[in-house]
Formats: C-alpha cells, structure tokens, sequence
C-alpha cells in the first residue's frame, strides 16, 4: 500500500517537480474552489427548431440579460439594455440595422463598445484567469484581457481604455470587436449545457443544431426517444429508418434526409408516385403549414404513405424475430380483414379509413414487395454510409447517455419504469430482468453495442434494442402503453389512439416514489432534484413544470411549433446557478429575423424553484470534489518532499 502510494506520489511530482510547483497548484486550487459556481443551462424537446435553439443558446435563457441588469441596474432605459441584448446575441445583423439609420457610427461604436466591455467584466468576473484566457477570440485576445481586467498600477484608467477603444474604431476593427466580444459574452454566461433529450423530428433542422452542438464549449445529452430512433436508423436498424423516414415525410422535412444528410430518396420517390398514383392518400396529410408546390405535396403524402406500409411491415418482421420483446398484438397487418376493410382490436372490429393496399399480400402482410425489399437495401446502406449522419451519432455516443447524475441532479429524458403502487417496474430484457438504474444501464450498453459489437447477433440485438426504446411499453424513453401510430391513420375512434402514460407520470407528486427514484440513483433525497422532459407540460391547463414540491421538473422545452398550442407556450428552460434553480418559461419564437428588428426575447417570466441561502461555489460542485481529492493529492506531495521522501526534480 505504502509503495503503491510513493509510485503513485513519484508519478505526480512529474508534473509538480518542486515545493514551489506543488504549492502553487495547491493555492490555483484553493482559488478555483472559492468562485461562484458556473452556470448550467437545461433544454429539452427541441426538435429541429434551430432558430429557436440558438436564440435560447445565444440568449442563455435569460443570463445575458441578467448580467446586462447587473451591471447597469437602473443607469439604462430598459429599451437600451434590450438593444443591448439583442446586440450581443446577433452582433452582425444588429450593426447592418444600425448603420442604415444611425448618422453617428464613431459615438454609437464608443458607446457600445464601453458598454460591452462592462458586461464582459462582468460576466468573467466568475472564472480564473487562465479559464478566461482559453475563452477569449484568437484575433482579440490580448487586448480583451487588457480591457476587463481590473489595473491598479494605471492611475488614469479612463483614458487608458478610452484610448485602446479609439484605437480599435480608428483602425476600422470596431465590427469585429464587438463580434468578437458580444461572442465571448454568450460563452462565459453558460457554464455548461445540458441537453435532455429529443433534438431530431419534427421540426426542420436537427443536423443544424448537431453541428451548432459539436463546437458548443462544455455540455452533456441525455438521449430522448427520437434521438435513439436516429441512432437505431444510422445503425441500419429497419424499424428505425422507416420511422424516421416517415416522420420527415409526415412534417414535410423530407429536405432534412436529402439536403441535410445527402440520402437519395428518389428510389422511394417514384415507386410511391407509381404505386399510390391514383390514391387521394387522405389518411396521410401532412402536418404543418401547407406547401406552396403543389407537385411536391403530392408526392410528400404519397411517400409518406409508402414508407407507413413499408415501417408497419419491417416492425411485424421485427416483432417475430424478437420474441422476447413480446410485442405481438402490435403487428397490426395480420389482424386486418382485407376483403372487408376492417381490423379487429382488443376483441373489437373496427371500419379503416383507407383500404387500398396494393403491395400487401394478405396471406403475407409482413414481405416487402421486391420493390419495397430494394428501397430497404439502399436506404440501409445510405444511412450507414452517411458520413455525416454517423458523425453526428459519434457525437452523440460520446457526449451522451440514457441518464446522467451531475451536481446533485438527475436528469433523464423520459421516465423511470414504475408500478401503479410506485415501485420500480421489474423489465424484461434480452431473457434478464431489470429494473430502475439497472434498466437504464442495460440499455445504454446494448445501445453502444449496436454501433460498435464485433459479435453479428450482440450487434444486432444492440441495434434492435434502439427500436425497442423508442416504442415499447417497458422503454424509459418512451414510458406510454402503446405507439398508436397505426391507429392514428386508420381509424376514426380516438380513443383506439390514446396512448396510455406509465403511473410514473401520476405519481410524481408523491415525496416517498421520488425519493426512491432519488435513492435507486445514488442521491440524496433531502438535496436532490431530478430533470425530465418528453412530455409537454399543458400550463394552458394549468399545469405546473414543477412537481413534489420543486424536487421534480418536468421541463418539455415545448420547441416544436407543432405542439405549441396544446401546451400555450413554448415551454421551458432551466438555469441553474450560483444562486439556485430558475424556470424560465419562453413564449414562441417568432423568427431570427424579428428577434433582431422588434428586438424581442423569448423569455417572459422566470420562476425561483430554489434559492440557496449562501451563493453556491466550485468547491460545492462535482467538479469541486474532484479538485478537492487533487488539493489532498498534492498536499501528500509537499509533505513527501518535506520529509525527504521524495526529492525535488530541479
Ligand atoms: O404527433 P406525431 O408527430 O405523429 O407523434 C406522435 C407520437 O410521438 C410520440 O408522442 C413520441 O414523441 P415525443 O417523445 O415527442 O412525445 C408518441 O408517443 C406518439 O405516438
Ligand atoms: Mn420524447
């Protein structure tokens, strides 16, 4: 034990050669572990909208406009601190407004520019030197830190600055700057990101946002149903690809698969425009607001039929090789009278609203036609072969997980499995049993086996697995009793299209069910807070985002216009910083384009679920405990050295 710990002590004094070394990490340290915790920023549920998700990312639910009150408290109009905001969140679009109307461009620049550095003060005031450093904007590094660091040595600091300042406008940077500070604001006022669940469907730019994603400084994504779909699809998954497919087709985002990630849909194109030529394809309308081509609308609604027939086929497949998934009742086609045009349901015969099945063989209603087998191959080998797409899945294996426990919280796309009584719902998996952590943990790892097993059958079962999540009754992501997609088109009677919630859903008000939830994950119920999105909180019916008395937040971001009006708003975000928890509840975003004329913000109202009697500081923080154990570490060095145990390396 004793020589493991002088190796191991040998090791560090690599890296801290001397006394001083050691001790002026050990002082860093202390340092760090005194500052104001970072702050960290929660969206759910966005959906494709990405002009919305970067406003929200640029506007950090509120934080800059905090930091803008901060500073100038009420030294500024409000319609000034606006601008203000509107300029840091998009620098070059406000300037271009400017410059048609200001006569001024030399004053208006001073002023800004004055003012930006104040916030930018401000807003680094929270982080060591050296973190800051790594912040700043290559091209303006030097003289940035010169401006917001505070220089007592300097007795006429004004015209120190001013003349920095002057000299920026007078050598025609004074753009750049102000693009380059307003962008090292953004940065600074959001600690870390996390994102908990579901980017993809619906709306029309996910591939946007997992670009914007990929460079974002510091974040964590907890997988939502639709994002383990799009995993299951660039895994090759056929249940998973049909879906996608059709959910593009179904919101008119076709262009997301065909401009976004470069897969050819012409083969589904023209055998959908052939075989539903003459089908009105009314069950099949498409969601949204109406195209204005009318040739494509048609041949959106005829592929959105298309590849419906082809999905309720491959899951009938799925469903009889994956017998331990026991989904049998929902393979649909053999249940269908085809002479009669009716469906027998739970015991019931119900009337369909289409009848016209041209490529289903009704002693067969599972097999793809040899057309349909064909359109299958290539769209498995386009999604597999997308170099795109798979980066971005890479980039959600690596920066994501089903769950994740982080500073005291919990946070979880969609449910923990539970029994009507609260107990955690014992889950079969595979021929195992599972249930609460062990659940989620099980189907993480079958996930990642579903990309990178080198066994055919794991994989298999890996990628299967990601079809089984996003649709199953047992799934934590999905957590309803079944998917009535199949329903939904085809029969009239809404309540054949209800889906039912797991208890879950009921039972988050009672402390002692949370709290087992809490515990099951390792947390402390007295300090803990769990973090869930998936399903829209309806506040238009009076329903709160937080539950259990603000133990719990259901925070559906409400992103996708689609479902705006059941909700009443576009949901919400949290921040969570040195002060406590805020709820930050957003109106729908208009567009880019008015957020920068009308100068308008999505936030409208903020709520308090927790604030900390003494400011919350790094030392509190997971981080915290980790720079703790390095401040022990290195304190056993300096005594070793002390001691003549270890001797300096000079
Ligand atoms: O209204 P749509 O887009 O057809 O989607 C409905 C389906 O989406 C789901 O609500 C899942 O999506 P969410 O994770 O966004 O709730 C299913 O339960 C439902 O069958
Ligand atoms: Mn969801």
């Amino acid at each position: 034990m004793k020589e493991l710990e002088t190796k191991y002590l040998e090791r560090l004094s690599d890296l801290y050669p001397t006394i001083a070394a050691a001790s002026t990490e050990i002082i860093n340290l202390q340092a760090i572990l005194n500052l104001p915790k970072g702050t960290e920023h929660f969206l759910t549920d966005i959906h494709g909208e990405y002009e919305a998700f970067a406003h929200v990312l640029k506007n950090g639910s509120g934080s800059v406009r905090r930091k803008i009150d901060d500073v100038f408290g009420n030294t500024l109009s409000s319609r000034d601190k606006q601008s203000l905001a509107t300029l840091i969140y998009y620098p070059k679009a406000k300037m271009e407004l400017v410059k048609k109307t200001e006569s001024n461009m030399e004053d208006w620049y001073k002023i800004n520019l004055y003012r930006l550095i104040e916030v930018s003060k401000r807003a680094a005031s929270k982080y060591t030197r050296s973190k800051v450093r790594k912040a700043l904007p290559k091209d303006f590094a030097y003289v940035i830190e010169e401006l917001i660091t505070e220089k007592a040595e300097i007795n006429d600091k004004e015209s120190y600055y001013n003349s920095i300042i002057m000299t920026i406008i007078r050598i025609g940077r004074a753009e750049e700057f102000i693009e380059a500070i307003s962008g090292l604001i953004q940065r600074l006022v959001v600690d870390h990101l996390h994102i908990v669940g579901d980017i993809y469907d619906r709306g029309p730019g996910p591939h946007i946002i997992m670009d914007k994603l990929a460079t974002y400084h510091s974040l964590d994504i907890q997988w939502g149903n639709h994002d383990v779909l799009w995993m299951g699809a660039a895994a090759g998954q056929r249940g998973c690809i049909a879906n996608v497919i059709r959910i593009c087709a179904r919101y008119g985002n076709l262009d997301i698969l065909e401009d976004g990630y470069g897969i050819n849909l012409l083969p589904l194109a023209t055998f959908a425009l052939r075989t539903y030529q003459d089908d009105p394809c009314t069950c099949f309308k498409l969601k949204g607001p109406e195209k204005p081509n009318k040739a494509e609308m048609e041949m959106d609604l005829r592929m959105h039929k298309a590849i419906s027939i082809i999905q309720f086929k491959v899951e009938g497949q799925i469903i009889a090789q994956q017998k331990a998934f026991h989904l049998e009742e929902r393979a649909l086609l053999d249940k269908i009278n085809y002479e009669k045009g009716t469906i027998m349901l739970d015991g019931k015969e119900y009337r369909l609203l289409d009848t016209n099945f041209p490529t289903i063989d009704p002693k067969n209603p599972y097999a793809l036609s040899e057309e349909e087998e064909d359109i299958m191959e290539r769209l498995e080998r386009a999604f597999t072969g997308c170099e795109k797409l798979q980066e971005h899945m890479r980039l959600l294996l690596s920066k994501g997980g089903l769950y994740k426990v982080y500073n005291n919280n919990l946070l979880y796309h969609g449910c923990v499995p539970l029994n009507e009584d609260g107990s955690l719902k014992e889950v079969e998996l595979f021929g195992k049993k599972y249930k609460g952590k062990k659940l989620y943990d099980a189907l993480d790892s079958y996930i990642r086996k579903g990309f990178f097993a080198l066994h055919e059958q794991e994989k298999q079962n890996g990628r299967d697995a990601m079809w089984y999540i996003w649709l199953h009754p047992d799934s934590p992501l999905f957590g309803k009793n079944k998917m009535a997609t199949f329903e939904r088109y085809f029969l009239a009677e809404k309540e054949t299209h209800v889906e039912k919630k797991n208890p879950y859903y009921f039972l988050l008000e009672n402390e002692q069910v949370v709290d087992t939830i809490m515990k099951e994950f390792g947390l402390n119920p007295e300090k803990a807070h769990i973090v869930n999105g998936h399903v829209p909180v309806k506040r238009k019916d009076g329903e709160s985002p937080i539950k259990c008395n603000g133990k719990v937040m259901v925070i559906d971001g409400g992103f996708s216009k689609a479902y705006q009006k059941e909700t009443g708003i576009a949901g919400y975000t949290l921040i969570y910083n040195s002060y406590g928890l805020l709820l930050v509840a957003h109106e729908p975003f208009e567009s880019t384009e008015a957020a920068i004329q009308k100068e308008s913000d999505i936030h409208s109202e903020m709520m308090v679920v927790k604030r900390v009697l003494e400011r919350r500081l790094v030392g509190d923080t997971d981080i915290g405990k980790e720079l703790k154990e390095q401040v022990k570490d290195l304190e056993s060095l300096l005594l070793a050295y002390r001691s003549g145990r270890i001797v300096e390396k000079l």
